[in-house]
């Protein structure tokens, strides 16, 4: 491994258990959204994530998606607040199903997501070699980033209320598909220029062959992180001399 002035790191399957996202923060939402739009209904937050997946929905329908459906507008006085909350729900649920990684899914997953890290029902999980690592790269003046599917907002929550206590001192800034999607070399060139460093100085780590190949792409140097509960690696990944594969970040710290 070349030096490296940035890290840039993943979140699930990555600094956390691909488990926790799927069979806690998800079902957290899908098992509470019915009794959560009851209690916060007409405040102006919820009202501001709806709007947000009502434009998606549109899209959605005249893109022609199967199973797409509008969510009716808020100035219709024709929709009651009944059918409202129902095609919310549908529309979560069946965004839910196919695990979208759209900004206003993301974005209401978040949004619900608070009050369950306020109210202590979820707490983030992070590998132990993380925090390790966090100490370590801050001690190098390496800093270090995320960038997940994630909305910001919910890669906060989930750094500030871990199981290793409130890690955000060590992360210099976030990243969420609003600066592209992570799939797309376009998007790691952008955050490079956002935190002002060269591709070639940033070491992208993630769980995902396709964020790996995108960021190799960008001239960034990559590390494949194998944790258990993981994807099967493809042998484009196995075979590219480029790209590292660790199950522990404090392997990069070897001589
Ligand atoms: C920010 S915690 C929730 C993770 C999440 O919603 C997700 O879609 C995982 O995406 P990642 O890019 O971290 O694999
Ligand atoms: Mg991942």
């Amino acid at each position: 491994m070349q030096s490296y002035a940035a890290v840039i790191l993943d979140i699930e399957g990555t600094t956390t258990p691909i488990s926790f996202v799927h069979d806690t923060l998800f079902p957290y939402v899908t098992n509470n959204i019915e009794k959560f739009l009851r209690e916060n209904w007409g405040r102006p937050e919820l009202e501001e994530q709806i709007d947000l997946l009502r434009d998606q929905a549109s899209i959605d329908v005249k893109d022609g998606i199967s199973d797409a459906k509008w969510i009716p507008d808020k100035s219709a006085d024709i929709s009651s607040s009944e059918d409202m909350q129902a095609a919310v729900i549908y529309n979560i649920t069946w965004q839910m199903k196919q695990n979208r990684k759209i900004g206003a899914l993301k974005s209401f997953q978040g949004y619900m997501w608070k009050s369950g890290y306020e109210t202590g029902d979820l707490k983030g999980i992070i590998y132990d070699d993380v925090v390790e690592a966090f100490h370590k790269w801050n001690h190098m003046g390496c800093k270090v980033y995320i960038y997940s599917s994630g909305s910001v907002q919910a890669q906060k929550l989930l750094f500030s209320h871990s199981n290793k206590g409130n890690l955000l001192e060590h992360l210099s800034g976030h990243f969420d598909t609003n600066i592209g999607p992570k799939i797309k070399s376009e998007s790691y060139v952008n955050i490079a220029k956002s935190i002002g460093e060269q591709t070639k100085n940033i070491i992208f780590l993630t769980d995902s062959a396709q964020e790996a190949v995108a960021a190799e792409g960008a001239g960034l140097q990559v590390v494949i992180v194998v944790r258990p509960g993981n994807a099967s690696l493809p042998s484009y990944i196995t075979e590219n001399a480029n790209i590292k594969i660790i199950d522990n970040f404090l392997t990069l710290f070897n001589k």
